[in-house]
């Protein structure tokens, strides 16, 4: 089973990523690991996404680590594993979702926003935690808190995190990586482009 710490610490963000095509997520993906971010977070946002996850494993070196975010559902989680995701990603977690993901043995980083929805998560086994909306849940701050008294918590803040603030949840203790958006624009025309992409990532991979 791939380790969900080991995919935080391999990139110092990760991409949170929502495509209209399997087209379009096979061509941002692979400049976005071209310029080094080898970790690719693709939401089930879209009725498309399956089949981009499936694409961009196919398309993308054996290297790239490839998961599916907005998985809230237990059929979520079974049909990305199945498409090929080898880590799933939750804005929250349910029970029912909880049980899932640990019965399919599937690395798992689900989200929480509360301090009893970060000791729920670590009773049902979970060490790794997404914590989401970072920004409007106390940013870093909070994860300092929840680090004196929960410290064997791993966090990935996502939501409302942009190059300029990054650096300040990546200097926590706790926190092994960042997720965000702010790497794939839209344009005005509804497009990534990727010359945009190009540069927010190398910035991001400079950055760190
Ligand atoms: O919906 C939220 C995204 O998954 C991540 O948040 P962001 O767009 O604020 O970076
Ligand atoms: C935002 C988030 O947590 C997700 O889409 O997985």
């Amino acid at each position: 089973m791939t380790d969900v710490l080991k995919v935080l610490e391999t990139s110092p963000v990760i991409p949170v990523l929502a495509f209209e095509s399997a087209e379009e997520a096979v061509d941002v993906c692979r400049v976005i690991f071209e310029e080094g971010l080898k970790v690719l977070e693709i939401t089930l946002r879209h009725p498309t996404a399956l089949e981009a996850i499936a694409a961009v494993r196919k398309d993308l070196p054996a290297d790239a680590i490839v998961g599916a975010g907005t998985v809230i559902t237990p059929d979520l989680a079974k049909k990305a594993m199945d498409a090929g995701a080898e880590f799933g990603v939750s804005p929250g977690l349910t029970e029912e979702l909880a049980k899932t993901v640990k019965a399919l043995d599937w690395a798992f980083l689900p989200g929480v926003a509360t301090l009893s929805e970060a000791m729920q998560a670590r009773e049902w086994g979970f060490s790794e935690l997404k914590f989401f909306p970072a920004s409007l849940s106390g940013g870093p701050g909070f994860l300092k808190a929840v680090g004196s008294v929960l410290p064997d918590l791993t966090f990935c803040p996502t939501g409302g995190i942009s190059a300029d603030t990054a650096p300040e949840y990546r200097a926590l203790k706790n926190v092994a990586t960042v997720g965000g958006s702010w790497i794939t624009p839209r344009g005005r025309d509804g497009k990534i482009h990727l010359d945009v992409v190009r540069e927010l990532a190398r910035t991001a991979v400079i950055a760190h």
